[in-house]
């Protein structure tokens, strides 16, 4: 099938061993761990070690951290060497470029995104991390709530500015059932995803993953809207 454009995957919230294999031959380019320990997804460093080490050349491993310590962050690393950081809590631009520096891994930063968040909001938080961090590769947009992710819940895509879009990593709330549609509307350069290709929390379904993919592919091989 000859691809239009190949919009990127990152499937997060992995725990077992067989799911790594299991998502990357159904088509993800990333990979997502999650350190944050009341997450019903958390791993500890050393059981993401063996993970981590599972992993093959060309699959980005990507570290979760909500208000990570930096003793936190190189407990992790040391164990478990994931290639790049996801900050999703409040951290602010220059404790995400001392901490990412520290370690140094480059970083995408969440920006958990509420009804009245605005265009200006999204651009205006970009250049500010692009200013303060050569180790920023992009913003990451995902649904506002409490427990600062893993949620199931999509946001407003209109919300996203048309020039924004092409950087960022549209999540939150992602299914096989959403994701042409949503990747159509938003031709965003990567989508990640959860809860959506779950049997519960932190168990992958190899068959949602699948789906997935395919359904991103589809809005890949379609004209934009
Ligand atoms: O996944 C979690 O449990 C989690 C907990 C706390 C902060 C962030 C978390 N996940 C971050 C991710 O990147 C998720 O993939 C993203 O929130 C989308 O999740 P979903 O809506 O379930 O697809």
């Amino acid at each position: 099938m000859f691809l239009l454009d190949k919009t990127r995957i990152k499937i997060c919230g992995i725990t077992r061993l067989d799911d790594i294999s299991d998502a990357i031959h159904a088509g993800a380019d990333a990979l997502g761990f999650v350190f944050y320990p009341p997450s019903p997804r958390y791993l500890k460093p050393e059981a993401a070690a063996p993970l981590i080490a599972a992993i093959p050349p060309f699959v980005t491993s990507v570290g979760l951290f909500v208000n990570a310590s930096l003793e936190e962050l190189q407990a992790v690393i040391k164990l478990a060497p994931i290639q790049l950081l996801q900050f999703h809590g409040d951290e602010s631009p220059d404790e995400c470029h001392r901490l990412a520096s520290a370690v140094s891994r480059p970083f995408i930063r969440a920006f958990r995104v509420k009804p009245d968040t605005s265009a200006a909001d999204l651009l205006e938080c970009e250049a500010q991390y692009k200013a303060i961090s050569p180790l920023f590769q992009g913003l990451l947009l995902d649904t506002f709530v409490d427990s600062f992710g893993g949620s199931g819940k999509v946001f407003d895509w209109s919300l996203i500015p048309k020039e924004l879009a092409p950087r960022v990593v549209l999540s939150g709330g992602l299914s096989a059932q959403n994701a042409t549609d949503a990747v159509v509307r938003v031709r965003p350069f990567a989508v990640d995803i959860s809860s959506g290709v779950e049997l519960s929390k932190g168990i992958k379904d190899v068959a949602k993953m699948r789906s997935f993919v395919h359904a991103v592919r589809l809005a890949d091989n379609m004209p934009d809207s």
